[in-house]
């Protein structure tokens, strides 16, 4: 022990979700790091969406969707009050797939959030436009066409304002559901590159179907297959030395 003790922000015991009588993730346990990014890989339909949305209690407006087993952020249990949504969504941020602007300016996409908190000030949501674009590193692209629409602005640049959307509620958590798939390699650089940075301030759980983009950006993997968390460790050590045989096949490329 060297006294520094991690700090978890998500607890996740014992985890079960059936879509009706679909069973998707099956007694999934890991705590995720606070300040680290974890990845969760696995193939296609193996849970790692159904997992991250279930982090903001995204999956349950899904009215066939049942649960057991307990997560936990900051010591809570998620799913203990209704209130809880709310709260979850303020800290838990997320981003998708596609780059998804509102088709407004640069400008509201990033303050509509904190709009919907009840900021008005004209000069405090400038302030946060700012800081939140500068967050997302796309500031210097954008100031000076912050009044034009987002969707006039490249997949990548999209992407970063999406993020930046994010970061303008100013959560603990962002969860990314394959951020860069859609984009282009020099967009996934440029995304990859920002995400590393964010962990200084945020905590990032990333699904990717792409193993060397968790092994580059992530500290901690979750490797998933038909809805059972098989592995779960330091991303170095996940990729040099699997313990289980699934994990060793699949980052072999030997399935998936
Ligand atoms: N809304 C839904 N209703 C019913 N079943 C669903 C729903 N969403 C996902 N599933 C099922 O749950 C399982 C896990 O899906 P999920 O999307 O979480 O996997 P995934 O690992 O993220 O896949 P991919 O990498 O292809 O996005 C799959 O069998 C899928 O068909």
């Amino acid at each position: 022990m060297n006294g520094t003790q991690t700090e978890n922000v998500f607890k996740i015991s014992d985890f079960n979700l059936w879509y009706g009588n679909d069973q998707a993730l099956h007694q999934v346990s890991f705590d995720v790091p606070k300040n680290k990014i974890t990845a969760v890989i696995g193939p296609s339909g193996c849970g790692k969406s159904t997992l991250l949305k279930t982090l903001n209690r995204m999956t349950e407006m899904i009215p066939s969707v049942h649960t057991s087993g307990v997560i936990q952020y900051n010591g809570k249990d998620i799913f203990a009050k209704k209130q809880m949504v709310e709260e979850l969504r303020t800290h838990v941020g997320m981003v998708f797939q596609k780059p998804n602007p509102f088709p407004k300016s640069i400008y509201e996409n990033v303050a509509y959030g904190p709009k919907i908190h009840g900021i008005r000030k004209k000069k405090v949501l400038d302030e946060i436009v700012e800081k939140s674009l500068r967050g997302a590193a796309i500031w210097e692209e954008v100031k000076d066409r912050l009044n034009q629409n987002a969707y006039g602005l490249s997949g990548g640049q999209q992407q970063r304002i999406c993020i930046a959307r994010c970061l303008a509620i100013e959560p603990d958590v962002i969860l990314m559901d394959e951020p860069t798939s859609a984009l282009d390699p020099i967009s996934t650089l440029k995304i990859e590159e920002l995400i590393k940075e964010l962990k200084d301030k945020y905590t990032i759980i990333i699904v990717t179907h792409n193993m060397q983009q968790a092994a580059r950006i992530s500290d901690k993997t979750a490797f998933m297959l038909n809805g059972e968390l098989v592995e779960f460790t330091d991303t170095d050590t996940l990729f040099s030395n699997p313990k289980d045989k699934r994990t060793e096949d699949y980052i072999t490329g030997r399935f998936g």
